[in-house]
């Protein structure tokens, strides 16, 4: 592979196998995900999206396949042979996952107390609370506890903790899942800004196409335990696979086309 292109690929999955019990999730996946993209990930429910982002943070342990990060393998490292490609990468969980039992501020801490042990506790909180202004929230929302938030709002807290540690790579597992029209848009705005700003390279699973037509460079399919696909979405409507175009050319498909259509396109909202 010529030297550029590896350096380009930020991810690079091949032959991924991976399964429970007698069920086969993946079966010969390969993916790349080039530096400073968004990639959008789709695909029907249970066809192993989570499981694929777990697989590359190394959460969950393939039967088969390689996965490099940065260039550096992420099967079966111990974790702290892995600390340093760990700490380049922040991941927000489906549903946020933030402790209930811990202040916004706190959950954001965690992972700059993993990795950086003996910080000043005023500098954690005074990083914490950059963090929570950077993800839009009000600074006052650092005291308060997840139950005291809104759903938006849990959503940037836990994107606040997975910026904790200024990665290079954002995981992003259905961000705007259960938010509103608006609440969505506007997350999927921040995550724009902050890529572009950061100069992050996002891997995004989502379900919300209104997210795929605003901000993603490229989608990847899964079907059929694999990536069946990877492009931009003019390049996939030009495939003739049914899931595909049931997708992308059903009605909430031809929806978010129109309402993409009344909003700037991505390439001029990255001037
Ligand atoms: N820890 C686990 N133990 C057993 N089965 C699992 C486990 N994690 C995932 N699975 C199974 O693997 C399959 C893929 O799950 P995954 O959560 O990756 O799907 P997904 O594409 O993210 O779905 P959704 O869009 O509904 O979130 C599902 O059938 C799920 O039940």
């Amino acid at each position: 592979m010529a030297r550029r292109e590896q350096e380009d690929t930020i991810i690079r999955v091949r032959g991924l196998r991976n399964g429970f019990g007698e069920q086969i999730v993946h079966d010969g996946l390969d993916l790349d995900v080039r530096r400073g993209e968004i990639l959008g990930v789709v695909g029907g429910s249970g066809t192993g999206k989570s499981v694929l982002m777990r697989s590359v943070v190394g959460l969950q342990t393939p039967m088969e396949g390689t996965i490099e990060v940065f260039g550096e393998n992420t099967i079966g490292r111990e974790e702290t042979d892995s600390i340093n490609i760990r700490k380049r990468w922040g991941v927000l969980f489906q549903g946020g996952a933030l402790f209930s039992t811990l202040t916004v501020s706190e959950n954001v801490q965690l992972p700059i107390k993993e990795f950086y042990p003996g910080l000043d506790a005023a500098l954690l909180q005074e990083i914490a609370a950059y963090k929570v202004v950077m993800t839009g929230l009000p600074a006052n929302a650092a005291p308060k506890y997840p139950s005291e938030l809104s759903g938006g709002m849990k959503k940037r807290a836990g994107l606040a903790r997975a910026l904790a540690l200024d990665p290079e790579l954002l995981f992003l597992d259905e961000p705007t899942a259960g938010l509103d029209p608006i609440g969505a848009a506007a997350f999927d705005e921040l995550t724009l800004s902050l890529q572009k700003t950061l100069g992050l390279t996002v891997f995004l699973i989502t379900h919300d196409l209104d997210s795929l037509y605003a901000i993603c460079d490229r989608v990847a399919v899964l079907a059929d335990k694999r990536v069946i696909a990877v492009g931009t979405i003019d390049e996939l409507l030009a495939l003739d696979h049914p899931w595909i175009q049931e997708y992308f050319n059903g009605p909430r498909g031809r929806a978010a086309v129109a309402s993409a259509g009344n909003k700037p396109a991505p390439e001029d909202k990255r001037l």
